[in-house]
């Protein structure tokens, strides 16, 4: 069988093929030369398959998608205390480009806009590293995330340092303030290196599969993250992502994403996928028209948005069942908080005089959360001196420790 999901996705680049819309960026003179038709997209999910239709392969500058990953770098180098109290958080509603600062702290408002990618990059590595290291550390922590070796652009690079104006401007009213320290076009040097690494939609979805998978490398299954520099990540590309259209694309996709320049798009829907359009034709936020387009039909398609997510608590329980001794609850699927609540009113109402039984064996995992919760649930009607057990072939329960040093009682079967 050949799998529907690259036709389905060919089929939504065909559907806003003839939308001519929109300019490609002309201030970096080079990319005024960009290819205008190329349309590209690419879906990798969390155990690392790639879907692509249409442009996969063409290489084009990260740009601006570069900043959410250099944001990673950032807080794997340097922690969270260190990046919070040079780059906030907030929504700046203001285009990427925008002069300012947030007024009590001085601080750029997020790192998502140049002023706090530039930032980000004097970040890097240690307080007293060099620009090379620092543009070294991001082009290796880049071809780490797309699994393979990626390179800057030379051409892109000289053509947008020849016309840096605004970015300068930036690195001056940064090192004003104090925010940065290294000297304004050093500054801007490394954070444009770091801008001309070139990718192609491949690499981003894989890059951005990554974050969506908690930290894990879909491919290498390496940690490149911890799960809360990828939560952090991804937050930040929600409440700011799309600059001074965040709010409307997060209301109408509902995906965190980034966009840059060159065209690029890319979103990281948590637990699923990533996904990366390429189109450069650009909305006057800066956002490719074409890619913005895809990113609505996938959404709406394919029930993406992050706040349409469907209630699951009551599926968990699957059934009740009851012998003389023991009342059996009947458990399947992932246990999360709203399931384990659903577990622990069952819980509640069995009768007192018999034990309780779980029967685990349709169940996938326990988050850290649900396997806290129906221990807790387990604790208390052992405390009532009453007897608990279950039946868990897959071990998704492991050491099923009630907390004061005992375990409930591990069944081989539900039935004897
Ligand atoms: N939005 C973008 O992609 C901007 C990145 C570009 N390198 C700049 O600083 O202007």
């Amino acid at each position: 069988m050949k799998s529907p999901v690259e036709d389905y996705l060919a089929e939504v680049l065909a559907s806003v093929r003839e939308d001519r819309s929109g300019a490609v960026a002309d201030y970096i003179p080079e990319l005024a030369t960009a290819p205008a038709d190329r349309l590209g997209i690419a879906l990798c999910t969390p155990d690392g398959r790639v879907y692509a239709a249409g442009d996969a392969d063409t290489t084009f500058t990260i740009q601006s998608i570069s900043k959410p990953f250099a944001y990673a770098a950032a807080l794997i180098d340097r922690g969270p205390e260190v990046v919070r109290r040079s780059v906030g958080v907030e929504p700046s509603g203001e285009a990427f480009n925008e002069l300012s600062l947030e007024k009590e702290s001085r601080r750029p408002k997020n790192p998502m806009i140049n002023a706090g990618a530039i930032t980000t990059h004097q970040l890097l590595v240690s307080a007293d590293a060099g620009g090379d290291e620092r543009v070294h550390r991001v082009q290796a922590f880049f071809s780490q995330l797309a699994n393979r070796e990626l390179v800057i652009d030379e051409d892109v690079c000289a053509s947008e340092l020849s016309s840096a104006d605004r970015n300068l401007a930036l690195a001056h009213m940064l090192r004003n303030y104090g925010i940065i320290d290294v000297e304004p076009h050093r500054a801007v040097v490394g954070y444009i290196r770091q801008c001309s690494v070139s990718v192609s939609v491949r690499d981003l979805a894989v890059m951005c599969a990554t974050l969506a998978n908690a930290g894990r490398h879909p491919q290498t299954g390496e940690t490149v993250m911890d799960a809360a520099v990828a939560r952090q990540t991804m937050a930040v590309m929600a409440a700011a992502g799309m600059y001074d259209s965040a709010g409307e694309w997060f209301t109408t996709v509902g995906i965190p994403a980034k966009s840059g320049v060159a065209g690029g798009l890319i979103g990281a829907l948590p637990g699923q996928c990533g996904i990366a359009v390429f189109s450069p034709r650009l909305d006057p936020h800066g956002n490719s028209v074409r890619g913005t387009r895809v990113f609505a039909r996938l959404s709406d398609d394919m029930g993406m948005h992050l706040m349409g997510v469907e209630p699951s608590g009551a599926s968990v329980l699957r059934d009740v069942d009851a012998t003389d001794a023991e009342t059996i609850l009947i458990l399947r699927g992932p246990v999360q908080f709203s399931g384990a609540e659903v577990i622990l009113r069952v819980m509640e109402t069995t009768p007192a005089d018999r034990g309780v039984l779980l029967d685990l064996s349709r169940v996938d995992r326990f988050t850290d959360v649900g396997r806290r919760m129906v221990l807790e649930g387990l604790r208390r009607v052992r405390l009532e001196g009453r007897s608990t057990a279950i039946h868990d072939p897959d071990n998704t329960l492991p050491d099923p420790d009630l907390g004061d040093g005992s375990f409930a009682e591990i069944r081989r079967s539900v039935h004897p």
